[in-house]
């Protein structure tokens, strides 16, 4: 079954059409790694489904019931279960390691979460699973500003995964990361995987074999084509307009 279904999407920027009639679905708990030269429409792609771009045409459709998300707000796709991950972390750089995570799952509950700032047993057993899941178990008294780049992404996964979202979207992960760092994100995506749905939007392509996913290429805004790696980039459109270059 679907949790997100894409169907007949186009979106146009002053006539420039950057979503072309785009269609593809993914799956409950699927890794899924998008892929695609620039300017091909992976961002605006994450931005339709998160409600920050409206399509002119087309439909989104969410979850069990077919949820129109095109209906709903930004804060309300969000509470729906669709958590994203921008390019650079945004943590709590004067906040410790286990306060940032505290703050997310907070956040989840309610809206005065964040003055309320009290840790309960609950909490801090799921802090602590949390840290471990991101391989930060042993930096919850650290600042995340004393955090490497790669720590403080993989700490705003663990932000994101606090809110327990039912789509995970992350928008280049492995950049700017060490290769030990990029092994560890892969590790932390694959497993997050396994019990949601992860949209790994990525150039490099070392990092998506090693996600051992489904691939969707887009390019001009449509899908190029899907398939497991070995076989898109097999795909002669595929080199022509992404590999090739
Ligand atoms: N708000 C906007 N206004 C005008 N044009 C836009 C806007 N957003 C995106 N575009 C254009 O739409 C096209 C698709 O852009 P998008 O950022 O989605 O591509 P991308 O696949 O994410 O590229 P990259 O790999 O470079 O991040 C580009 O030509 C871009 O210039």
């Amino acid at each position: 079954m679907s949790l997100l279904e894409v169907a007949g999407v186009s979106v146009s920027f002053d006539g420039f059409k950057a979503i072309n009639n785009l269609s593809f679905e993914i799956g409950e708990a699927e890794l899924r790694a998008i892929i695609g030269p620039n300017g091909a429409g992976k961002t605006t792609f994450m931005d339709i489904v998160t409600g920050k771009t409206r399509p002119d045409e087309g439909q989104v459709l969410w979850g069990e019931t077919s949820t129109s998300l095109l209906r709903l707000s930004e804060s309300q796709i969000a509470r729906a279960g669709v958590g994203r991950k921008f390019q650079r972390p945004t943590v709590f750089e004067d906040q410790s390691v286990e306060d940032n995570l505290l703050l997310a799952l907070k956040k989840n509950r309610s809206p005065f979460g964040v003055l309320a700032f009290k840790k309960s047993t609950d909490d801090a057993d799921a802090i602590t699973k949390l840290a471990d899941e991101i391989g930060l178990g042993d930096q919850l008294t650290r600042k995340a500003g004393e955090l490497s780049h790669g720590q403080k992404q993989w700490l705003e996964i663990g932000m994101l995964l606090a809110q327990d979202p039912q789509l995970l979207l992350v928008d280049e992960p492995a950049a700017g990361m060490t290769l030990a760092e990029r092994e560890h994100t892969t590790d932390i995506l694959k497993k997050a995987a396994g019990t949601r749905a992860v949209v790994v939007v990525e150039h490099d392509m070392e990092f998506v074999r090693r996600l051992d996913c489904k691939v969707t290429v887009l390019h001009e805004g449509s899908v190029l084509a899907e398939g497991s790696l070995d076989h898109v980039t097999q795909n002669q459109d595929v080199i022509d307009v992404y590999l090739g270059r």
